[in-house]
C-alpha cells in the first residue's frame, strides 16, 4: 500500500469528488460515518464525548461525528476553536446541522474534563501548515494534560504527515488515530509515536486507480505483496539445490549467535548449512546443531580465515571486530561478487573500516539496528532525516537494507522503502537479530532476489514473533521462541493468503 503526502491525499480527495462523483459534503459525511463505526468498536461503553473542532475540514469532520454520535445516543459536547465565519464551506454546512456548541476563545473558556470522558481531536488534520501557536497551542497542551481516552480524527493536531515537527512544537497526544484511506509517513516513525498512538485506516472510498497512479517510493508491506514471494519447493529437489548457506559467525562467548542463526536458517527451508567458526566454537556447534557442518575458521577465539565458497554467505552475528577478523573479512570480500547478508559485527567492521564498503557485492543485504546504522552513516536530525539517509545509503552503494525496529524500514537499492507491519516489542531481545539474519540468509540461498528475501524474511520474523506472543500469552519473547514459532508464523501466513 502506498504512503502518500498530504498534498497527494488532497488531490485524491478532489479527484474522487469530481469523478465518483460525490459532493465534498457527502464525502465528509461518509468519512465521519466510518469514523463513528470504528469509534464505537473501540469505545463500547457510552461515556461523555468532548469534541474539539477547528474551522477547517478536520473540524467539519468533528462536527459531523458529533451529530452522528448524538443520534446514536452518546452524550456529546462540541467545542470550536477559531473564527467560525472564516471556516471552510463544509465546516459551515456542518455547523448549521449541529445543535449546541461552545466557541472557545481564551483559557477561562476551557471546560472541565473528567478521566472517564473521551476527547476527540478535530482541530487540524492534513491541512496543518505551520506549528500550533497562541490559543491553539494552549488548548492542545490543556488536553494533553488530561488522562482521559483521546482520539484524533485523521492525524493529531500539530503533527505533520510528511515532515518533522520543529523541536519546540506541540501536538495532540492521542491514544488512537483513526485515519482516512492511506497511511501517513509519520505513523511509522518512532519520534512521532507519542502523537499517533494506536492507529488504523478507514476506507472512505477515495478513487483507487488515482491513488495507484500517484508517485511514491514509500509503502506499507501487505500480506498480498508478501505471500507470492514464498519459494516453491520442487518435488525432486536435492539438498544441494535447496539452498546452501555459509554462516560466518561466533567468537568466544558469542557462539549462541551462530547457533540461533543456523537454527533459524534450517526452519526457513535452507538445504545445507556450513558454519565457519573459531576453534573454541567447533565442539559447541557440533553438539548443539547436528544438522550443520562446521568449518575451521583458524583462530582460537575468533575467526582468522574464511573458506572460499560458492555458498550464499551470511556474515556477522557474534563475529567480533578483532584486526585478524577484519583482514579475513576483507579477503573474503575480494573473492566474491555474489550478494551476501551482513549483520551485527559484520556491519561494525564496515563502520570501522569504511573503505570495505566498496568491496561489498552490489545488492547485498545489510541488517542494522539504529545503533549500527548510525555507526555506518553518522548522526541524523530526526526520523525523517534518518529515512532519507537510509534511502541515500542504499542508492549510493546499491544495497538492500533493513533498518530494524517497530515497522522495520526495508529499503532497496533504488531507494524504495517498505515498512513492515508484523512483529511486536517482544522481539526487542538478545538474539532476535541473529534469528532474522538466519531467516534472510536461508531465503537468499534459495535463489530469491535479495530484496524479496529481505522483505519476506522481515515479515516472517515478525509473524513468528506475533505467533509466539499469542501462544505464550506473554509480551516477552526469547529469541529461541522466535525460531520455534517460525513454522507457525509461516503456516499462518500461507493459510491467510489462500
Ligand atoms: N482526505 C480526505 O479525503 C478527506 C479529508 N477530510 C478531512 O479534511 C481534513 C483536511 O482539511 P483542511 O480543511 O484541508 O485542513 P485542516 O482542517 O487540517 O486545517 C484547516 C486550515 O487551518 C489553517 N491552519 C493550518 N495550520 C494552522 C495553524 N498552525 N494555526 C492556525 N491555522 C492553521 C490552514 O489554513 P491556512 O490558509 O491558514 O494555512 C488550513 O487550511 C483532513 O485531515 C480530514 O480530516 C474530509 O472530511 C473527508 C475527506
Ligand atoms: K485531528
Amino acid at each position: 500500500m502506498k504512503v502518500l503526502t498530504s498534498e497527494q491525499i488532497r488531490a485524491a480527495d478532489q479527484y474522487t469528488i469530481k469523478h465518483e462523483p460525490i459532493s465534498s459534503l457527502d464525502l465528509m459525511e461518509r468519512a465521519s460515518e466510518k469514523f463513528v463505526l470504528k469509534f464505537m468498536q473501540i469505545n463500547r461503553e457510552n461515556r461523555p464525548v468532548r469534541i474539539f473542532c477547528g474551522v477547517g475540514n478536520n473540524g467539519g469532520d468533528g462536527l459531523a461525528i458529533g451529530r452522528l454520535l448524538k443520534d446514536k445516543g452518546w452524550d456529546v459536547y462540541l467545542y470550536i476553536v477559531g473564527n467560525t465565519r472564516k471556516g471552510s464551506e463544509d465546516f459551515k454546512a456542518n455547523l448549521e446541522r449541529s445543535g449546541l456548541y461552545a466557541v472557545l476563545n481564551k483559557e477561562i473558556d476551557l471546560p472541565k474534563i473528567n478521566d472517564s470522558d473521551i476527547v476527540i481531536d478535530g482541530l487540524f488534520g492534513s491541512g496543518l501548515s505551520r506549528p500550533l501557536d497562541g490559543f491553539y497551542r494552549e488548548v492542545v497542551e490543556f488536553l494533553n494534560g488530561h488522562q482521559c481516552t483521546k482520539v484524533s480524527i485523521d492525524i493529531a493536531s500539530g503533527l505533520y504527515a510528511n515532515q518533522a515537527m520543529p523541536g519546540d512544537a506541540v501536538a495532540f497526544k492521542p491514544d488512537f488515530t483513526l485515519s482516512f484511506q492511506v497511511p501517513k509517513l509519520a505513523f511509522f516513525l518512532p519520534d512521532c509515536h507519542p502523537y499517533v498512538g494506536e492507529w488504523c485506516l478507514l476506507d472512505i472510498g477515495l478513487n483507487q486507480s488515482f491513488i495507484q497512479k500517484q508517485e511514491s517510493n514509500i509503502f506499507q508491506s501487505e500480506l498480498k505483496d508478501i505471500s507470492p514471494l514464498f519459494p516453491v519447493r520442487e518435488k525432486f529437489i536435492h539438498k544441494n539445490k535447496a539452498g546452501r548457506l555459509m554462516i560466518a559467525a561466533g567468537s568466544k562467548g558469542k557462539m549462541g549467535a551462530a547457533i540461533l542463526c543456523a537454527r533459524a536458517a534450517f526452519k526457513s527451508g535452507v538445504g545445507l548449512v556450513n558454519i565457519c567458526s573459531p576453534k573454541c566454537g567447533v565442539d559447541i556447534l557440533q553438539v548443539t546443531i547436528p544438522e550443520a557442518m562446521v568449518v575451521d575458521g583458524k583462530g582460537a577465539n575468533e575467526i582468522h580465515s574464511f573458506p572460499k565458497t560458492e555458498d550464499t554467505i551470511l556474515i556477522g552475528p557474534g563475529l567480533g571486530t578483532k584486526p585478524k577478523t577484519i583482514d579475513a573479512f576483507e579477503k573474503l570480500l575480494k573473492t566474491t561478487d555474489k550478494p551476501m547478508v551482513i549483520d551485527a559485527d559484520g556491519l561494525n567492521i564496515l563502520s570501522k573500516k569504511k573503505s570495505l564498503l566498496k568491496l561489498v557485492p552490489k545488492e547485498s543485504i545489510l541488517t542494522p539496528h539504529p545503533g549500527e546504522f548510525k555507526r555506518l552513516v553518522g548522526e541524523w536530525k530526526n526520523d525523517f532525516d534518518r529515512l532519507y539517509k537510509l534511502q541515500n545509503f542504499c542508492v549510493k552503494h546499491e544495497f538492500n537494507v533493513v533498518l530494524k525496529g517497530a515497522y522495520s524500514a526495508v529499503c532497496n537499492s533504488t531507494g524504495d522503502v517498505h515498512f513492515n507491519p508484523t512483529g511486536n516489542s517482544g522481539l526487542a531481545t538478545a538474539g532476535s537479530g541473529d534469528v532474522l539474519a538466519g531467516i534472510i540468509g536461508a531465503l537468499l540461498s534459495q535463489s530469491l532476489k535479495p530484496f524479496d528475501a529481505l522483505r519476506l524474511g522481515v515479515y516472517l520474523h515478525g509473524a513468528a514473533g506475533d505467533e509466539a506472543g499469542r501462544s505464550l500469552e506473554s509480551p516477552w519473547i526469547q529469541a529461541s521462541d522466535i525460531v520455534n514459532f517460525l513454522p507457525k508464523g509461516i503456516s499462518s501466513l500461507l493459510n491467510r493468503a489462500i
